[in-house]
């Protein structure tokens, strides 16, 4: 039984709708970042193959990310590929990698005409020269772009991220370019991958899980989470309005009382 009370936690009763209205009527999240799981559990609900719910789940990256741009959302973070996805089958990786530039290749003319800003966390020397091309020409092309910051978490892990971070300050303090003493949670702040943006206001995270899954383990420190039974390609605005909604009822104390 507690299992089922943690799996519906954050979870409103699907009666209770939201409406654009009511969420605009108090600040929304500056940074939303969503783990956006169950792809493969939706595909093989319906007896089709994983890649199915991924090309699914990618509808919904759109749908989801006007959707954000129209409530005044300033970042959304979208954790795409895990560096701990390369231990999947092969031929899932090399679709799972195609993906980028098909979302790019239809949707890239809409985020420069909307002024999104699209960015990407995580290492890409390791990705296929055909999807590094296509993301840093999504990169350079909205590099001005002033609306929406549109974050992809794509090979991102968060302790090879804080890892490569405590080695760049190693090399700093050992050039006599940084004291030990200097050192503090602003300084290893600046030496992460998302050192220009604001740590996420909200998580979201669906289909049941409830862990992190080495996803912005230094970030996400006073970050609300909202966890949901729903399969992301099954995510629609009205979930995203449920997260805010319960987002904006939560008192952030930041640690304090
Ligand atoms: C690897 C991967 C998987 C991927 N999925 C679709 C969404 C569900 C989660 C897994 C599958 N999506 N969706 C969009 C991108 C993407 C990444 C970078 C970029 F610049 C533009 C688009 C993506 N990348």
């Amino acid at each position: 039984m507690l299992g089922k009370i943690w799996k519906n936690y954050g979870q409103l009763p699907s009666s209770v709708e939201y409406t654009k209205e009511d969420v605009l009527q108090h600040p929304v999240p500056e940074h939303v970042a969503i783990i956006m799981d169950g792809n493969g559990r939706w595909a093989k609900k319906r007896a089709l193959p994983r890649v199915a719910g991924h090309y699914e789940g990618m509808q919904v990256v759109r749908k989801i990310t006007r959707f954000a741009n129209e409530l005044g959302i300033k970042v959304l973070t979208l954790y795409a590929f895990s560096t701990e996805n390369w231990k999947r089958p092969k031929q899932e990786v090399e679709y799972l990698m195609k993906l980028p530039e098909q979302f790019l290749a239809t949707f890239l003319p809409e985020l420069i005409e909307e002024n999104v800003n699209v960015r990407v966390i995580g290492n890409r020397s390791q990705l296929p020269e055909h999807t590094r091309r296509a993301v840093e020409k999504a990169i350079e092309e909205t590099k001005h772009n002033t609306g929406l910051v549109l974050n992809f978490a794509l090979n991102y892990g968060s302790r090879a991220e804080i890892t490569y971070a405590m080695q760049e300050m190693a090399k700093q303090v050992q050039q006599g370019d940084l004291s030990p003493e200097q050192i503090n949670e602003e300084v290893v702040s600046s030496y992460l991958m998302t050192k220009d943006l604001k740590d996420p206001d909200l998580l979201i995270r669906t289909s049941g899980e409830i862990r992190l899954s080495n996803f912005m383990l230094w970030q996400l420190a006073y970050t609300e989470f909202w966890f949901t039974d729903v399969l992301w390609p099954d995510f629609t605005e009205q979930h995203l309005l449920q997260a805010i909604a319960e987002f904006q009822k939560r008192g952030r104390r930041f640690g304090g009382v």
